[in-house]
């Protein structure tokens, strides 16, 4: 039997939108169909490129075709609406910026160099600017290792509504992530254009509402993801994290160098990992396992403040790791990032635009 558009539309009319519950050719989801023989090639036309339920709606349409009597072969493509395109099915056209136009502060957190601990202090500072009465969200903007779920404990998947996607809660604080979107251990590969096109969407349709502060967790280093998200993002102030030793000083000098050739205002430098302090020691006895003084001479050579100087303490490690951080309680341990994210307020209210 051939195969005709019609049969492949008639099959496609059983495929709904799971958030939408709505057939996709309703929706005018359907973009194109291609037959050459036993062979079938469908468009589909997601409501934006970063929808969560892609993978089911690729799945679903699959199947459906593939049970169509004489098709053998099926290739779904999966494109995004335009903006025109979205405001004729949900009666408006969400603004490239929307979903931040009631954030206050944008504030980016980035590394020299991997490993130094920039999600932790991502998500330290965030859940401590909560505690400390100020509205935040999170955005994991580190494409290559997104760990601000694991981190924050958060399993679930984004919700969409109206054509805007609803960020996940956890700690009174709002978390959006790459990883929500493409599930736990999923690869993905980002390269710049598409590096690009997720932070818009990351910023214009995730409903962030009324914030204080949207802390954005960077890309390692200052490779091609770094600078692609820094020049997506209209940020108010970055903040530099770096260890002790010499080594990654002199990669966080290059990317000072790299935010005040973009005129992003430095807020401060946080030296990560800066001293072990002995278990059943004095105040004063402790370790200094990567040297010191390296965010001191940073601070002083670029006219910076350093904001803190954050311990090594299993207990910080344990608490990334479990999904804990140790900013949702308030005690003698997570009072160095409360005191980090009292600084940052300050430093924001001496800011030109306050
Ligand atoms: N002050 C600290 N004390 C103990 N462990 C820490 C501390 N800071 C970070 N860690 C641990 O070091 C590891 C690396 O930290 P993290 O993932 O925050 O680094 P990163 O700079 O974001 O890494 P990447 O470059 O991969 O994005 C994690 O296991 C974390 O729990």
């Amino acid at each position: 039997m051939a195969v005709t558009k019609e049969t492949i539309m008639d099959a496609l009319k059983g495929v709904n939108d799971p958030e939408l519950n709505r057939s996709l050719v309703d929706l005018g989801m359907v973009k194109d169909v291609e037959i050459s023989g036993d062979a079938v090639r469908v468009t589909i036309s997601l409501t934006f490129a970063g929808c969560p339920l892609k993978t089911k709606i690729k799945q679903d349409v699959e199947e459906a075709v593939k049970a169509v009597p004489g098709v053998n072969y099926v290739e779904v493509v999966m494109t995004a609406m335009t903006s025109e395109e979205r405001a004729k099915l949900f009666g408006q056209a969400p603004s490239e910026m929307e979903g931040i136009k009631k954030v206050k502060r944008v504030i980016a957190v980035a590394s020299g160099k991997g490993g130094v601990g920039k999600s932790t202090v991502s998500v330290n500072l965030a859940v401590a600017l909560k505690g400390l009465g100020k509205n935040t969200g999170i955005l994991d903007a580190d494409f290559h290792g997104p760990d601000i779920p694991i981190m924050m404990g958060i399993k679930d998947r984004p919700l969409g509504s109206k054509g805007m996607l609803l960020p996940l809660e956890k700690y009174g604080v709002k978390v959006m992530s790459t990883a929500t979107l493409a599930g736990e251990g999923v690869p993905i590969v980002w390269r710049g254009p598409l590096v690009n096109k997720a932070i818009k969407e990351f910023l214009g349709k995730v409903k962030w509402d009324d914030l204080d502060f949207l802390i954005v967790d960077l890309p390692p280093g200052t490779g091609d993801a770094t600078i692609t998200v820094t020049k997506s993002i209209p940020l108010d102030g970055v903040i530099v994290v770096t260890t002790p030793q010499k080594v990654a000083v002199s990669d966080v000098r290059r990317a000072i160098g790299l935010f005040k050739t973009e005129e992003i205002p430095i807020l401060g430098i946080v030296e990560n990992m800066s001293y072990l302090k002995m278990p059943g020691g004095s105040e004063d006895d402790i370790l200094d396992i990567f040297g010191s003084g390296g965010g001191e001479k940073l601070a002083k050579a670029f006219q910076i403040p350093l904001l803190a100087k954050i311990p090594i303490d299993p207990q910080i490690r344990i608490g990334g790791d479990s999904g804990e951080p140790i900013s949702a309680k308030r005690d003698e341990t997570s009072e160095v990032f409360f005191t980090l994210a009292q600084k940052v307020i300050e430093e924001c209210e001496t800011q030109p635009n306050n």
